[in-house]
């Protein structure tokens, strides 16, 4: 094609050309080139298609709310109507281009047909214009995606923060059903989504439409009998190319979820390290990962291979179809039906056609793509928790007690309804007493301290801090000010040791959170350190040792001098020499407070005003640990099997 170009060239600048045939030639090189190389664009788009477009395909199309979506698109209507205008502006004169080509090929070919006039001085005009059309068209484009990206931009940056609030407002319950990975991906990789084909769909779409229409005009006023011929056999071609195109993304979809697969495997290993390390299983790990990689390369393979299949058949469909259509048009010319000039408007107008069509198809399965991803987003942003963050009465801190009642409270997990954990459950918590709640494991023990935190409300029956049901106060106000919760396994985050303690109360001052670290028996750990309250505590706070994290939390737990503190198995994870200093810590958070132990050392609660215990939901004893140990119940059993225990 290359020396067929380059011999048209010499034919056109040395030598007349006498008949409509060399005209033909001289049409066929340059003409041969462009289109090959559109060609090209074009079957790698169809590949980078297949290639990039498997994330996510819908399984059912969910509902999508134009409505909501016209809420984040309305700030940025002016832009996306500059890029709107922009786009179909650049389309226009993408349609105008192959008819001025064909117009500066008639110029030459008027020229080397006659020999008479000046050469460049007739060539000038019709090039600079075309030059110009070329000029805007690319200052077009560069406008409308600067402003559709604008639009992008601010629109999936709305959509996640909204996403978010939303998320984190929703009850526990939505996180026990739903996995946290999920709920990330629809921050994450469903916004990127939404946004790609949104940008997309409008940018392409548009021009694509446009394009396809005012193309397919300017073909039939080039020549209705060529356009005849194209309108049988490109529809054809086009279905053909997406049969195998949906036949490719099917074997990439299914190469992806095992690519996901094996990505799976790695992170699980990797992120539960020191499982792995404790159990020795590195080289079963290892093996698992290397399997599912080997059935990952392999669909990858087959998928290339497809690809490789498709691209080349493309090629030669694609070139015939150039070739046919020289052909055709090259008959017509004999006939003096047409023009060269037309038949190279005709070649570029049908190219721009094919890709405009090949675009749209793809464009459709992006935008089924991308209003699912949407749809999944808006679910999870509309959704209304049954418990919201705030709202409510609230009590004086003067007249605070710190009284909790569980009275008749029957409670199953949203989870798993048929599973009544809770069963006419009553418990009393005075004022400034320490109460114990033990039982057997599973029993329903940090179930009630979840109901008291309002995590849940209860089925049945009604929980109350000093004589008010709490669904009837302010939720935010009862975990910000009034309850206190330290976990088995306290979670901190990724910032300083201050930051993680000043959690527990926003605006606390750096000398309440030193108070605070003191009276947690961690003013010590944290100065000892370089840089003190400034020290970055690690990932979920791995660098620090299972004491000194409990003892951070409960310095957080006590900067907001709560009046009701929950301790929630505090020192069971602890050794021996940890669990001293955090038990001193613990025993001076806990006066002047009610206090919820959830306990199984039942070394730990002896000293406890009241010890409940638990069994099939309810409290089926209760007494000090004398009182207990004298009635030979439950707790005397579980004395006994402790100790027990301890002894082997
Ligand atoms: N988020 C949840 N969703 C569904 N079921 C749950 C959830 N949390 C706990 N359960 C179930 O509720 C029951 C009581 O759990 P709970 O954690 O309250 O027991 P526990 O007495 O504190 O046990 P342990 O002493 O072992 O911590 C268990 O059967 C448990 O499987």
């Amino acid at each position: 094609m290359w020396t067929q170009a380059q011999k048209a060239f010499r034919l056109a600048t040395r030598r007349r050309i006498e008949s409509p045939r060399t005209a033909l030639t001289f049409v066929v090189g340059p003409a041969a080139l462009t289109l090959t190389a559109r060609l090209f664009g074009t079957v790698a788009y169809c590949s980078a298609d297949v290639n990039n477009n498997h994330h996510h395909l819908p399984e059912k199309i969910p509902e999508f709310s134009w409505a909501l979506l016209w809420e984040f698109v309305r700030p940025q209507i002016l832009a996306l109507i500059g890029a709107v205008v922009l786009a179909f502006g650049a389309a226009a004169l993408n349609i105008q281009i192959p008819l001025m080509l064909g117009n500066l090929v008639n110029v030459i070919a008027q020229y080397m047909r006659e020999h008479v006039g000046n050469y460049m001085r007739d060539i000038r005009a019709p090039a600079l214009k075309l030059l110009g059309l070329y000029g805007l068209q690319g200052l077009l484009t560069t406008g409308y995606i600067i402003l559709l990206s604008r639009v992008g931009e601010s629109v999936a940056s709305e959509m996640r923060k909204s996403l978010f609030a939303s998320l984190l407002r929703q009850d526990v319950a939505f996180f026990d059903a739903n996995k946290t990975g999920q709920l990330v991906n629809r921050l994450t990789a469903d916004i990127q989504e939404f946004k790609s084909s949104f940008k997309l769909v409008i940018s392409q779409g548009l021009r694509s439409i446009t394009q396809t229409v005012g193309c397919v005009v300017s073909l039939y006023v080039i020549s209705p009998k060529l356009t005849g011929l194209m309108v049988v056999v490109l529809p054809c071609l086009v279905g053909a190319g997406a049969l195998i195109g949906s036949f490719l993304r099917k074997l990439s979809r299914e190469a992806q979820e095992q690519v996901s697969k094996a990505t799976g495997i790695a992170d699980e290993a990797l992120g539960n390290v020191r499982t792995v390390r404790a159990f020795a299983m590195e080289d079963r790990e290892l093996e698992t990962y290397s399997t599912e990689v080997e059935k990952s390369a392999m669909m990858n393979e087959a998928l290339g291979r497809g690809i490789a299949v498709f691209q080349g058949l493309s090629n030669i469909v694609l070139n015939c179809l150039v070739l046919g259509t020289i052909f055709a048009g090259g008959s017509l010319m004999v006939q003096n039906d047409m023009t060269p000039g037309d038949l190279m408007s005709f070649l570029v107008a049908s190219q721009t056609v094919q890709r405009s069509l090949a675009s749209i198809s793809i464009l459709f399965g992006q935008m089924v793509r991308g209003m699912s991803a949407g749809a999944r987003v808006f679910e999870y942003m509309t959704l209304e928790p049954t418990i919201s963050l705030t709202g409510g009465g609230r009590i004086p801190r003067e007249s605070l007690t710190g009284r909790v009642d569980f009275l008749n409270v029957d409670f199953s997990y949203p989870t798993r309804p048929g599973n009544q954990i809770l069963k006419n459950l009553n418990l009393t918590l005075p004022p400034c007493k320490t109460v114990a709640i033990v039982g057997e494991s599973g029993g329903g023990k940090s179930t009630v301290a979840a109901l008291l935190e309002r995590f849940y409300d209860p089925s049945g029956g009604v929980v109350m801090l000093d004589g008010l049901d709490i669904r009837t106060l302010d939720p935010s106000w009862l975990r910000g000010h009034v309850i206190g919760f330290i976990s088995q396994e306290p979670v901190l985050f990724g910032t300083s040791v201050m930051e993680n303690i000043r959690f527990g109360k926003p605006g606390a001052t750096d000398a309440e959170v030193m108070a605070a670290a003191r009276q947690a028996n961690a003013h010590t750990f944290i100065t000892s350190f370089p840089d003190g309250y400034d020290t970055v505590v690690g990932e979920r706070g791995v660098t620090l040792s299972g004491g000194q994290k409990q003892r951070i939390a409960i310095a957080r737990a006590l900067v907001k001098n709560p009046s009701v503190l929950i301790l929630d198995e505090a020192t069971s994870a602890l050794d021996a020499e940890s669990e001293h200093v955090v038990q001193e810590a613990l025993d001076r958070a806990t006066e002047g407070r009610t206090v919820l132990i959830i306990a199984h050392r039942l070394s730990t609660i002896q000293a406890a005003d009241l010890i409940c215990v638990m069994s099939s939901g309810r409290v089926v004893e209760a007494g000090t640990h004398l009182e207990l140990l004298r009635r030979g119940g439950l707790y005397a059993e579980l004395i006994r099997r402790q100790r027990a225990n301890d002894q082997k």
